[in-house]
C-alpha cells in the first residue's frame, strides 16, 4: 500500500510573491487525488515542494515520519526514492531510447544486474502500453507515448507515491481519456498513493477519489471528490464549467464592477463561452476488466463514511447514493437522510439555499449531522485523531 502524505501549513513565496499559504491536506494511502487550479496558482510549485526540489518558507510535508521540508539532505535523498514523478513534458533524455530512459533510475539508484533491469523495464513498459517501443527515441513518438514512457520511468523504483504534473498537457481529449484510464489501472495494480495536478475538468471529474483546488494563494478545499463536485462555491463552479463568468479572471481575480458587468451580460442572455453546464458527480472510472480491484476504493469507503457527518449535505447525499443497498445498510444510511437531517436542524425560513458553503481547508461543516452514519469497525481515523505512527 502507498504511503500517507501529511501536509501542514505549507507556505511558499518567491521573493515578495506569495504562491500559496497555509496549505493543509492529507493524501490518504493508496488513493488517487487531484489538485485543480487556474494556471499560475502554483500547482507545479506544490509538487516540487513535496519532493524537496523547492524549499517552502513554512510548514511540513511528512512522508513515512520524515518531514521533507526540514530533514537532512541524506534523509531527503532516501525519502525521494519513495516518489515516482511524471514531469509535465515527460522529462525524457532526447538522445536515449525509451528502454534506456526507463532503465535510467535503476542504473542510477540501484545495483541491479542488467538482466534484472531488463525484466523490470519490460514489465513497466508493458504496464503503460509501450511494449515493443523500447528502441524508439523520444523525438520519434507522440506526446501521449512520451507521457506513458515518463510514467514507466516513474514506476521502476516501485514508488509508494506517484506525482503527475499535468499528465494531460498537450494531449487531445481521446488521448487524455486513455491516460486517465491508465492512471486508474496503474493504481489498481500497484496501490500507490497518486497525486495529479491538472486543469483538465474531465480528468478531475472521473479519475480521483479526492479533489482539491488552489485559488487566490490558498487551498480552497480538499476532500472526497463529492465535496468539490457538488460545491456551490462560485470559483469552483466557474472552474468546473470552464466559464468566463465568475470570480476567476484572465490573469487574476476580478473586481466587483467587472463581476456586475458580467452579470448584466449573463442576464441579457450572452453566452459565457463554456461548452456545457455540467453539475454533480459523474461515475468514477473503474479499472479495466481483468485487473485487480482498487484497494484504495475499499479503504476510502470506510474512511469517507467515518467523516461523512462533517461534509456538506449535498456531498453526503452523493456519497450515500453511490453506495450499494448492502453498504447503505451496513453503514446505517439511506438516501435523502442527510438533506432531511440538515433541513430539520435549521429553523424554518432560514434554510440554506441550495446547500451550505462546504468546509474550507481545516474547517468543519457546522450543521448538526452527527449520527447520520454509523461506522462499523474501521481502523481509519482522521490524521488529527491519530496517535504517533497512526494511519490507515
Ligand atoms: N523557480 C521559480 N522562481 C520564481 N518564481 C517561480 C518559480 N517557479 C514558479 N514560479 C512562479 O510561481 C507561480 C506558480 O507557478 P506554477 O508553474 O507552479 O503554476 P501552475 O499552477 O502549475 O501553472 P500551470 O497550470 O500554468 O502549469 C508562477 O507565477 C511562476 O512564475
Amino acid at each position: 500500500m502507498g504511503a500517507e502524505v501529511v501536509v501542514e501549513g505549507l507556505t511558499k513565496s518567491f521573493g515578495r510573491q506569495t504562491i500559496w499559504r497555509d496549505v493543509t491536506l492529507t493524501l490518504p494511502p493508496g488513493e488517487v487525488s487531484v489538485m485543480l487550479g487556474p494556471s499560475g496558482t502554483g500547482k507545479s510549485v506544490f509538487l516540487k515542494s513535496m519532493i524537496g526540489l523547492l524549499k517552502p518558507d513554512r510548514g511540513k510535508c511528512v512522508v513515512n515520519g520524515v518531514d521533507v521540508v526540514s530533514c537532512s539532505e541524506s534523509r531527503l535523498y532516501e525519502t525521494r526514492k519513495l516518489f515516482g514523478v511524471l514531469f509535465q513534458d515527460g522529462a525524457l533524455f532526447g538522445s536515449m531510447n525509451l528502454y534506456d530512459n526507463v532503465a535510467f533510475p535503476l542504473r542510477e539508484h540501484t545495483r541491479k544486474s542488467e538482466t534484472e533491469i531488463k525484466r523490470i523495464v519490460l514489465e513497466k513498459m508493458d504496464m503503460v502500453g509501450l511494449a515493443g517501443a523500447e528502441k524508439k527515441l523520444p523525438g520519434e513518438i507522440s506526446g501521449g507515448m512520451r507521457k506513458r514512457a515518463g510514467l514507466a520511468r516513474a514506476l521502476v523504483l516501485d514508488p509508494e507515491i506517484i506525482l503527475c504534473d499535468e499528465p494531460d498537457s498537450g494531449l487531445d481529449p481521446v488521448r487524455t481519456a486513455y491516460i486517465s484510464q491508465l492512471l486508474i489501472d496503474l493504481n489498481a495494480q500497484v496501490d500507490a498513493t497518486i497525486l495529479i495536478v491538472t486543469h483538465n475538468i474531465n480528468l478531475a471529474r472521473t479519475v480521483p477519489d479526492n479533489l482539491g483546488m488552489l485559488y487566490r494563494r490558498e487551498l480552497v478545499m480538499f476532500g472526497p471528490r463529492e465535496v468539490l463536485l457538488t460545491s456551490d462555491e462560485p470559483a469552483v463552479q466557474q472552474f468546473l464549467n470552464g466559464s468566463r463568468f465568475g470570480p476567476i479572471g484572465m490573469s487574476e481575480e476580478k473586481d466587483v464592477a467587472t463581476l456586475a458587468a458580467e452579470q448584466e451580460l449573463a442576464d441579457s442572455g450572452h453566452h459565457d463561452g463554456s461548452a456545457e453546464e455540467l453539475t454533480g458527480v459523474v461515475p468514477q472510472l473503474q479499472p479495466t476488466p481483468g485487473l485487480p480491484e482498487r484497494m484504495g476504493v475499499r479503504r476510502r469507503k470506510d474512511r469517507v463514511m467515518s467523516i461523512l457527518h462533517s461534509l456538506p449535505p449535498a456531498a453526503q447525499e452523493s456519497i450515500i447514493e453511490s453506495l450499494t443497498p448492502e453498504d447503505q445498510q451496513r453503514y446505517g444510511v439511506r438516501p435523502h437522510m442527510a438533506t432531511a437531517t440538515a433541513a430539520a436542524t435549521v429553523p424554518a425560513g432560514h434554510r440554506p439555499s441550495p446547500a451550505p458553503r462546504p468546509p474550507q481547508a481545516g474547517e468543519r461543516f457546522q450543521g448538526d449531522l452527527s449520527g447520520v452514519a454509523e461506522i462499523p469497525q474501521s481502523p481509519w481515523r482522521p490524521p488529527h485523531q491519530q496517535g504517533p505512527g497512526g494511519g490507515a
